[in-house]
């Protein structure tokens, strides 16, 4: 365990680092956050014992840093720092070797059998065999790290302090190298103490983190303690937001930049609608916040496009996703900005709806068939239909929602849809009770996010009293267009 206990240093009598108190345990990853002057080097160094500590103690092992001898410590810890200082022009190789150093035995200090085995296994690891007789000089700043992970590595350490190991990194090196760390303190308890920069790569590595400001540490905790946006609006100076990764359960912060003010738009100007029995292409000129389920496009993003393409009635594909991309890329639209969502009903019998509501322009698109109408509540299983049945619904709203209200806005819209079923007596044939929705309902909200925020969407808010109306109206419009179809 490394203990550092009321420490106090710097490089003169003043102080850069002011009392941290820190306990990191074996095999823990501890990532060292803070930014640019706070102190992190100087903690570091003070650390290592290349700057002595006014007061307070490190202890190692339980026993002061002071008290190793430099073969003792290095045995324990092996530091990789961003000053590349490399006299000679050595070669990878020989620069691994050098990480033997501490144990090797004898006055000739020869490479052993088991020294030999460390450096061709840390040179494996780090993917840098084919630089092994390459001279150091010769070879790249992002290579050279690897090399420089790999002497550090072949020091067999307790303990690695590593500042900034990535910083010459392209993302693949980074996440190699990361990974590499990650997994040497998994498999051999390796204790990891790395100052970084990159609080999201921080927040996906690091057991915990200390945030350090102006030589205190000022929080330390596991990753969540970066979801605290406030603390780091303040040591940071700006302006973050926390979201979480989608895949690993994760914070993510979001930057953003004094230029992301908006110009204002005219919402009824800002977008253009192409119509024909293929598909609709709503095109709004500027981003759009959305939420949706659509095939392409789920989830909530900025997009401009927003699709309704039309599939055969027996539609049956493995992989909807690749179709609809090959479609959207036939039309020459960007699949990487639209919400796409496909259906089988004739989308002549489109329906759409604009309306002010409390001044909040509105705009509602419906497509609906319900021939695989479902009462939600009723316990029988599904039976694959090939019946002709998606209600397809599409919200644009001239407002600003935050990520709850465009939930609540969801909320609302799907009960306006269910309420029209229920008006139009349209029936789940299984149960013979009146249907909520159909098997594949897809549906977007889309917000330009001009104006002030709004928190709620719900039906107690008259934003959310449009958004109901509006898709109440068009599906029930959309719903009789295509009862008289099928019926003719
Ligand atoms: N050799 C030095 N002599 C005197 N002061 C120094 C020296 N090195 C750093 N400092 C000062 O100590 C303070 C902390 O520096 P340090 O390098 O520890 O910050 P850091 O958090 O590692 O910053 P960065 O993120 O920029 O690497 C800074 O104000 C810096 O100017």
């Amino acid at each position: 365990m490394l203990k550092i206990e009321n420490v106090f240093g710097g490089y003169s009598s003043s102080p850069i680092i002011q009392g941290i108190d820190l306990a990191i345990e074996n095999a823990e990853f501890f990532a060292l956050l803070g930014p640019n002057g706070s102190g992190k080097t100087t903690l570091f160094k003070l650390i290592t014992g290349q700057l002595p500590i006014q007061s307070g103690s490190v202890l190692l092992s339980g026993r002061e840093i002071p008290v190793y001898s430099k073969l003792e410590k290095a045995k324990k810890i092996s530091v990789l720092t961003q000053e590349v200082l490399v006299s000679f022009d050595y070669t990878v190789e020989e620069i691994i070797r050098l990480g033997r150093y501490p144990h090797q035995k004898g006055i000739l200090k020869q490479l052993s059998k088991e020294d030999r085995k460390v450096i061709e296994d840390v040179m494996e690891k780090t993917k840098i065999i084919q630089f092994r007789h390459t001279p150091f000089s010769m070879i790249s700043g992002g290579e050279k790290q690897r090399v420089l992970l790999a002497k550090a590595l072949a020091q067999e350490p307790e303990i690695l302090l590593l500042d900034e190991p990535t910083n010459h990194l392209d993302i693949k090196h980074t996440f190699q190298i990361l990974d590499l760390i990650k997994k040497q303190q998994q498999e051999t308890g390796l204790t990891v103490l790395a100052i970084l920069h990159d609080l999201n790569v921080a927040a996906l590595y690091a057991d915990r983190i200390g945030l350090l400001q102006n030589g205190r540490l000022i929080d330390v905790g596991n990753a969540d303690t970066l979801r605290k946006e406030a603390q780091l609006k303040q040591v940071y100076e700006v302006d973050v937001k926390t979201g979480s990764h989608p895949t690993v359960p994760k914070p993510q912060i979001l930057m953003t930049p004094e230029h992301a003010e908006r110009d204002f738009f005219d919402f009824y100007n800002s977008y253009q609608i192409e119509k024909n029995s293929t598909y609709i292409h709503m095109q709004f000129e500027h981003p759009l916040r959305t939420i949706s389920n659509g095939v392409i496009g789920e989830g909530i993003h900025w997009l401009k496009h927003f699709c309704n393409f039309h599939v055969d009635k027996h539609y049956n594909c493995a992989d909807p996703k690749s179709d609809l991309r090959e479609r959207l890329n036939n039309y020459h639209i960007p699949h990487e900005a639209t919400v796409a969502m496909m259906t089988a009903v004739n989308l002549e019998d489109m329906v759409m709806e604009t309306k002010d509501i409390n001044g909040i322009p509105m705009l509602v698109i419906v497509t609906a068939g319900v021939g695989n109408a479902i009462d939600v509540s009723n316990e029988y299983t599904i039976s694959a239909g090939t019946q002709i049945g998606t209600i397809n619904t599409m919200v644009f709203i001239d407002a600003h929602f935050t990520d709850g209200a465009l939930v609540n806005a969801c909320i609302t819209a799907t009960e306006a849809k269910t309420k029209a079923l229920h008006d139009l007596q349209i029936k789940d044939r299984e149960s013979d009770t009146i249907a909520t929705g159909t098997s594949t309902d897809a549906l977007v909200i889309g917000l330009t996010q001009q104006g002030e925020q709004t928190p709620y969407a719900g039906s107690g808010t008259a934003v959310g009293k449009g958004i109901g109306q509006l898709v109440y109206r068009s599906t029930k419009k959309a719903v009789n267009k295509y009862l008289k179809r099928i019926r003719q």
